[in-house]
């Protein structure tokens, strides 16, 4: 298609609010703040080591006690600078800042929340491999918005049903921008010479087919029995129940496995294990697991816990972790099936329990 027939973001914002006639216009400038921060972003990764984009930050470490890279700061740099001004946020958390962010005077605030992941996949940006951002957008609570008072965590600890929109940027070959503001799934890629994202993939759907499966196998040690029992029938391919074969992909970075199985299908789990028990898992609930669960059911797939959709979870906390499992709804309900099949799988560690101790852990 010729570009000049293409639709921009901007324009498809446009077209959006034309539902809904009395919007102020706030979203969509928000929606555009974040673009133009995912932006930056990319223009950072795509120079990498000659823009001194790579190491680690002065040995700086974050709330969940990982090494902070150069890019990581920067990225959340860019999310707060770019979005902060605009007056539609009341506040900002981030996977880097311990508290949430309050909106600095003399800016306006307004009536939505931003929480995001500002780099996803840190461990791929020396190597030179696709990383990306995540963000979820809420409403502020009452009373935080317009001369309203500090936001808190409490007023992010919302379910990821409640989420207005969500999206990610990938910085792969090319840059896309995947977005959802609940009316489906949809794609932009950024052009390099007009540095706009495009529309390219209009309403992407999780494909229903599929033969390929992600998951670090390096923790299957400390896997729990569902997913045990689902990796080994993938294994067995032809000659076990499944009766085909699959292939395995990881890619150490969730944003670049969620656009994968968006394109082609498949099911990627990071699971609840026991590897470290003060960690119910490995990816954080409202950055990470809620803005593509949101996704991938407005794309048709389906995300849980392995027990519940991820979407139901009530958070209890602004870094809490959690066991994902998203991709094809029938291979994810198939997982789900055995999580509630499997004799002694609700109870393989009593510290687990979804209602005990560390269900509560950041
Ligand atoms: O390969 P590992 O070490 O198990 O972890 C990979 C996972 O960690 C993450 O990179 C965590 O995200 P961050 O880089 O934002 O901390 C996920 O994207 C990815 O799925
Ligand atoms: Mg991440
Ligand atoms: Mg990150």
């Amino acid at each position: 298609m010729p570009f000049h027939q293409r639709k921009t973001l901007t324009q498809f914002l446009i077209e959006e609010r034309r539902r809904f006639p009395d919007a102020r216009g706030d979203f969509n400038a928000l929606i555009l703040d974040v673009a133009t921060a995912c932006k930056q972003i990319a223009r950072g990764v795509a120079f990498g080591a000659l823009g001194g984009m790579h190491g680690s930050a002065d040995g700086a470490i974050n709330v969940q006690g990982e090494t902070q890279q150069k890019l990581d700061v920067l990225s959340n740099q860019a999310f707060i600078r770019v979005s902060e001004w605009g007056g539609s946020l009341a506040g900002m958390a981030s996977e880097e800042m311990e508290q949430p962010y309050q909106i600095p005077a003399p800016y306006p605030r307004g009536k939505y929340l931003l929480v995001f992941d500002p780099l996803d996949g840190s461990s791929n940006i020396d190597v030179n491999v696709s990383v990306g951002s995540i963000f979820s957008i809420l409403r502020a609570p009452e009373g935080t918005g317009e001369g309203g008072r500090d936001v808190t965590d409490t007023d992010f600890l919302q379910a990821g049903r409640e989420q207005v929109a969500a999206g990610y940027a990938l910085y792969g070959p090319t840059t896309m921008l995947v977005l959802t503001v609940g009316n489906g799934v949809h794609g932009f890629t950024l052009d390099p010479n007009l540095y706009d994202f495009m529309l390219t993939h209009p309403d992407m759907r999780v494909p229903e087919e599929t033969q390929e499966f992600a998951i670090n196998a390096s923790n299957s040690r400390f896997w729990e029995p569902p997913i045990r029992q689902y990796v080994s029938e993938c294994l067995a391919g032809k000659s076990g129940s499944r009766g085909k074969d699959f292939n395995m992909r990881w890619i150490a970075s969730m944003v670049a496995e969620a656009h994968r199985i968006l394109m082609r299908g498949g099911v990627f789990m990071y699971p609840r294990d026991t590897k470290d028990l003060t960690k119910p898992g490995r990816l954080r609930l409202l950055y990470e697991a809620n803005p593509i669960g949101f996704i991938m059911e407005q794309a048709g797939g389906r995300a849980s816990t392995g027990r519940e959709p991820i979407l139901d979870v009530q958070p209890t906390s602004l870094h809490q972790r959690i066991g994902v499992v998203f991709g094809s709804r029938s291979e994810v309900e198939r997982i789900e099936r055995y999580h509630h099949e499997l004799p002694g799988a609700e109870l393989p560690n009593p510290l687990f329990n979804e209602r005990s101790l560390f269900r509560l852990s950041a």
